[in-house]
């Protein structure tokens, strides 16, 4: 990813990205997301990173649309013209662990009508192909019928990228998809995710601060709901990190590491949005 084949290749100045513009978010009297400011442009490979509570799951829940900003605007132009936010994916849910692999993957087509899938799923065309690419881009093809509770914590990862790639989408949304992995798992996971896209805009929450500056080429750190610093991964600075994770420790709801778990006993979901 930091070879950045793919980085800033269009660009914003082209209209095609996902833009956040002064964007700030309430939850109650909880300000989640701050005024911020942000161009990701298709192709880049961004990581978000910062203490618990930062804000920076709200921001990727705005990006997917799954919620309204209470000022600013979050718009994304897509390849099919200006203002389409069409092409932004949301698949928050969990696999299915009774089904095969190839079964979740298939259901990634049916995009938000999630409460549909019981009801529509028994009535799709066999048409695997599609799905058998997304799972051998993923290299998982040979484990297309295994049901995914048979799988490793990283291989149900694979599987869950498998299915946001159905989507098809211009911008993948990940929320912490390193979680509950392993070192060498995580960055196994970060590598498929890097070789599996094609083009797309890819925005991670990431805890693992380390392997977000080994694997990614823009950072964006967030702290008190704030961007703190959005520069490539070579500029972050110690000072920078200490003072992101600081921040964070000063506000409620911080008790995480640069690089730990979230709260004691309770692990974060990961999710692809
Ligand atoms: N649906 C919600 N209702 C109320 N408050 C919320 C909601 N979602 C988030 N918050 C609050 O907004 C703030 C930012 O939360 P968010 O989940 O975006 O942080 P985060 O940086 O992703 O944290 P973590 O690393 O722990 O996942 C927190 O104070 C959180 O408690």
């Amino acid at each position: 990813m930091k070879n950045g084949h793919r980085a800033r290749s269009e660009g914003t100045q082209s209209g095609h990205g996902l833009v956040f513009d002064s964007v700030t978010k309430r939850f109650g009297g909880n300000v989640a997301v701050r005024d911020a400011s942000l161009s990701l442009d298709p192709g880049e490979q961004v990581a978000v990173i910062g203490p618990s509570g930062a804000g920076k799951t709200t921001l990727l829940r705005l990006a997917a649309g799954a919620l309204r900003p209470d000022a600013g605007t979050v718009t994304f132009s897509g390849s099919n013209g200006a203002g389409s936010t069409a092409t932004l994916a949301y698949q928050g849910e969990t696999l299915v662990d009774r089904r095969t692999a190839l079964s979740n993957v298939l259901t990634g087509r049916l995009r938000d009508l999630s409460w549909l899938r019981g009801f529509i799923e028994p009535l799709l065309p066999a048409h695997p192909e599609p799905a058998l690419e997304r799972l051998d881009a993923v290299g998982l093809v040979e484990r297309a019928d295994v049901p995914v509770k048979s799988l490793s914590a990283g291989e149900r990862q694979r599987v869950a990228f498998a299915r946001a790639l159905m989507q098809d989408a211009e911008v993948v949304l990940a929320d912490e998809p390193t979680a509950n992995l392993d070192p060498s798992s995580r960055r196994n996971v970060i590598d498929v995710l890097d070789n599996a896209l094609d083009g797309e805009l890819l925005v991670t929450v990431l805890h693992d601060v380390d392997l977000a500056l080994e694997h990614f080429e823009r950072i964006v750190g967030m702290a008190d709901g704030r961007v703190r610093f959005d520069s490539p991964a070579s500029a972050v600075t110690d000072d920078q990190l200490d003072a992101l994770f600081a921040a964070g420790a000063s506000t409620p709801n911080t008790d995480t590491g640069r690089t730990g778990r979230k709260r004691e006993g309770e692990a974060p979901v990961p999710r692809y949005v």
